[in-house]
C-alpha cells in the first residue's frame, strides 16, 4: 500500500517513519509520502487559506492551492480520505476497507477546513471519503490520519507480528475486547481468573465471550445487535 499525506505540518507525520510501521517500509510493505501543501503556493506569502464567504469566525484553506495539489499527489485510482469533525464515523470496518486499497491520500485540513469545492471537483476522478475521528474538534487533520494510518495499516498482512490478533481485536465480532491477564498470578493481592489458569479452552471462550458482552453492555450499548 502506499499512502500520501499533504499537510502544512509536515513533522506531525514523523510518527509514521517510525517504529512497526518504519519497519513494514523497510519491509516494502509500505510507502509514504508527506507533501509540504505550500509548495502548490504562488504568492510571496505561501498564503494557503482566506476568509470565509458569508463571514463567520476563522479561515478556509483556499481552493487553488488544494487543487493543484491533489492534482499532483492523487490518482484517479487513489482513495481520498478527508479528515472531518463532518465526516462519516470511521470504525474498524472502515479500517478493514481501506486496507485492501492499493493508494490511500489523505488531506489534512487547518483553521475551519477546506473550501468545499476542492471535494467536490476531486470526486469528478477519485472516490472520496470525508471521515470523522469521532465528536471532538482537533486543530488539524494530521493526528486524525496518525490513528487511521495505524488503524488500517496494521491489518495489511506482515505489518504486525501475530494475524491471529485482528481476531481478538475490539469490534472484530462486534464486540469491546474483554479483560486480559499475564504473569504472576496474584499481584497485590488481586487473583487471576481461575478459568484462565483450567487449561479447559472451552471454558475459556466461553468466559472470554461472556466478558465482552458484559464490558460492552456497560460500556458501549450501542454495539449490541438489537433483540
Ligand atoms: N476530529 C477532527 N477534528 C478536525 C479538525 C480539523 Br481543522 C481537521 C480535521 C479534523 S478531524
Amino acid at each position: 500500500m502506499r499512502i500520501d499525506v499533504v499537510t502544512i505540518f509536515s513533522e506531525y507525520l514523523e510518527p509514521l517513519k517510525a517504529a512497526l510501521l518504519g519497519k513494514a517500509v523497510d519491509a516494502g510493505l509500505l510507502e509514504f509520502g508527506v507533501h509540504d501543501l505550500r509548495q502548490w503556493t504562488y504568492d510571496v506569502h505561501h498564503s494557503v487559506d482566506d476568509a470565509p464567504y458569508g463571514g463567520g469566525p476563522g479561515m478556509v484553506m483556499k481552493p487553488q492551492v488544494w487543487g493543484e495539489a491533489l492534482d499532483a499527489v492523487c490518482p484517479d485510482d487513489a482513495l481520498l480520505v478527508v479528515p472531518t469533525p463532518a465526516g462519516r464515523p470511521f470504525t474498524q470496518a472502515t479500517a478493514q476497507r481501506w486496507s485492501i486499497e492499493a493508494h490511500l491520500v489523505f488531506a489534512c485540513g487547518r483553521y475551519e477546513g477546506i473550501d468545499q469545492r476542492v471535494f467536490d471537483d476531486a470526486a469528478r476522478r477519485v472516490r472520496v471519503e470525508e471521515v470523522s475521528l469521532g465528536d471532538f474538534v482537533l486543530i488539524g487533520g494530521e493526528v486524525a490520519v496518525l490513528a487511521m494510518v495505524e488503524a488500517t495499516t496494521r491489518l495489511i498482512p506482515g505489518v504486525i507480528g501475530n494475524p491471529q490478533s485482528h481476531q481478538d481485536d475490539s469490534f472484530s465480532d462486534g464486540l469491546l475486547e474483554g479483560p486480559s491477564y499475564t504473569r504472576p498470578k496474584v499481584w497485590r493481592d488481586l487473583e487471576v481468573p481461575p478459568v484462565l489458569l483450567s487449561g479447559d479452552h472451552g471454558k475459556v471462550a466461553q468466559w472470554r465471550h461472556e466478558q465482552s458482552l458484559e464490558r460492552t453492555r456497560d460500556r458501549r450499548p450501542d454495539l449490541l445487535p438489537d433483540d
